[in-house]
């Protein structure tokens, strides 16, 4: 699991607490028509956690998102990525350091081979040759799509450009993995299969998404943000369990759900 092996390690390698992977403090932010999306967000995120973005339609958790690679910014408030802040002078490095998958692959696959698609990144970035290869080998074989390098990805079906487009970003070896909606659009086959990538990648991960049984799966940890402010932080079990806070928030498990019953991820 070299490939995405993050600089700092992983909670469950040490005993001292491990170096934020992530870091906003006081972040708000009003679009240019005024409309005010975040209101003052803190969150901090330790290197190898696994962390929901929850959240009601309109919530902020996009807006959030696109701060954490400086798409957003120059509100208030500050965002770092392990130590480094996100600042136009760093974005560069920036970029490499935080890879979001988008929910429709198709916004990240453009080039005429997947093999094509996962080295775009590295090679602007400088690498060729053998270290190339060995990027691409690496990044493909973590999401299990080394046999469809000479594929194009729009002869891919959904599932396979999604697992290619998380691939492109595992290329660059972020130290978070930022993704938006993954379990969207997947059959239960895929949707398991992925979640079994994300638990194999010893990297931080970051994840919005509506499935809050996808949520409870794959991420211990789980954060509300609700009209811009983070209105709960904590075990997504206990989170999702809570109905008033559910509630309060339009959050709904799917009929029959019991959080209770799903073992701890
Ligand atoms: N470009 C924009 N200009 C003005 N307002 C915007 C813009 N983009 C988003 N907003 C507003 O900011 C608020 C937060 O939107 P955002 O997309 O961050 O929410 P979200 O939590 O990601 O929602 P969803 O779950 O629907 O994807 C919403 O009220 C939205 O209408």
């Amino acid at each position: 699991m070299d490939a995405v092996t993050a600089p700092s390690a992983p909670a469950s390698a040490s005993s001292t607490p491990p170096a934020p992977s992530l870091e906003v403090s006081g972040v708000a932010y009003a679009y240019p028509d005024g409309h005010q999306a975040l209101f003052g967000v803190d969150l901090t995120v330790a290197a190898g956690e696994r962390v929901a973005l929850l959240g009601p339609n309109g919530a902020g958790k996009t807006t959030l998102v696109l701060h954490l690679n400086g798409i957003l910014g120059g509100g208030v408030g500050t965002v770092t990525v392990a130590g480094l802040p996100v600042e136009k002078r760093n974005l560069a490095e920036i970029r490499r350091r935080v890879g979001i998958v988008f929910q429709d692959p198709d916004d990240q696959l453009f080039m005429p081979t997947v093999r094509e698609d996962v080295a775009f990144g590295p090679a602007a970035a400088g690498l060729r040759g053998a270290g190339l290869e060995e990027r691409v080998r690496e990044a493909l074989d973590l999401v299990g799509m080394a046999d469809f390098a000479d594929r194009p990805p729009h002869h891919l079906s959904f599932g396979q450009r999604r697992r290619v487009a998380v691939a492109t970003v595992l290329a660059m070896r972020p130290e978070i993995l930022v993704l938006d909606e993954p379990s969207s659009n997947l059959d239960p086959a895929s949707r398991r299969e992925l979640a079994d990538i994300l638990r194999s990648l010893d990297v931080t991960v970051l994840m919005v998404t509506h499935d809050l049984p996808y949520a409870l799966e794959l991420c211990p940890r789980s954060v509300i943000l609700s009209e811009g402010v983070i209105a709960a932080d904590g075990r997504t079990r206990d989170l999702l369990c809570d109905e008033a806070l559910m509630g309060a928030h339009r959050l709904e498990l799917p009929f029959g759900f019991d959080p209770r019953s799903v073992p701890v991820a």
